[in-house]
């Protein structure tokens, strides 16, 4: 079983780094020419995930999206996560759980059990109530060669007042957090199973972000950030950044060939920011 940090680096050496999301919002479905309704959102996910899972790196399905169908939408959702994966693409599935460890170990069951139809490569958590609370999600990852990305600082202005808050030995929550996550994955080569989400739209974050895992970086496009903002972002841990898109690839669709397309001028983008801050770097 090959760790999902190892994968994860191999996927973005030889694909790029792009994770592109799959939100099927209201709007996008509107604007696709699609019923707001089940079949919509099953035709919506199977384009996308039939345009870019051959050769993005990740996709990651907006849990939400599919949950407000019901058992019908989380149909279409299995669904897309088994073809995603067949088709070489790592399923990072943007759930957030977060609760009490016992019920965590349900939610693990859930998303990083080999058997479980929602498996997936990653899935996001929110460390919230404590990141040991995560401990059973951390270990069914493990066991089953998956990962997982914890909240740190998030892509939205209203995080902060947490995430920024002083925790009692004066460090800020965020960086509390991402510790933790740096002692899981001490000695891991090259990467370790255990990332971060931290935004692409904070600028200079302060914090030491050099987890020895993988970093998430949505907020690019539609919330305002560019791939160019990322080395302000990272600084010299850009290499272990995996930038997320959605809507701003999304809004392309529903042609096949202008979703990659837009898919494509982002990992461009992104090619040439993290190159040219190594250049810059040394
Ligand atoms: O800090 C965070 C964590 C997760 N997200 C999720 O990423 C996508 C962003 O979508 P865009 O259309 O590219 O804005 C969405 O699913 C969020 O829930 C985030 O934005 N920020």
């Amino acid at each position: 079983m090959i760790p999902f940090g190892t994968r994860l680096r191999r996927a973005m050496d030889t694909r790029g780094p792009l994770c592109v999301g799959i939100d099927p919002h209201a709007s996008l479905l509107r604007d696709w020419g699609l019923n707001d309704d089940v079949a919509g959102l099953e035709r919506f996910t199977r384009t996308t995930v039939d345009a870019l899972a051959d050769r993005v790196a990740v996709l990651k399905p907006q849990s939400a999206f599919f949950e407000r169908f019901g058992s019908r939408g989380i149909a279409v959702l299995e669904k897309a996560v088994a073809d995603a994966r067949s088709a070489g693409a790592l399923v990072l599935m943007d759930a957030k759980r977060g609760d009490i460890g016992s019920t965590m170990a349900a939610y693990a069951s859930a998303f990083l059990d080999e058997g479980s139809p929602l498996f997936s490569d990653a899935v996001t958590l929110s460390p919230y109530l404590g990141f040991g609370s995560l401990r059973p999600a951390l270990d069914a990852a493990a066991a089953s060669g998956a990962g997982v990305f914890v909240l740190a600082l998030t892509s939205n202005p209203e995080g902060a007042e947490v995430q920024r808050a002083t925790a009692a030995d004066g460090r800020s929550l965020a960086q509390l957090m991402l510790d933790r996550m740096a002692a899981e994955n001490e000695g891991a080569r090259p990467l370790g199973s255990v990332g971060a989400v931290v935004g692409a739209t904070l600028g200079d974050t302060g914090a030491d972000l050099a987890i020895n895992g993988p970093l998430l970086a949505p907020g690019i496009g539609a919330q305002g950030a560019t791939p160019a903002d990322l080395p302000k972002v990272f600084g010299s841990v850009v290499g272990n950044v995996v930038p997320s898109v959605s809507r701003g690839v999304l809004r392309h669709g529903p042609d096949a060939a202008a979703l990659r397309e837009a898919a494509e001028r982002f990992a461009d983008e992104v090619r040439a920011a993290v190159s040219g801050s190594r250049d810059r770097d040394g």
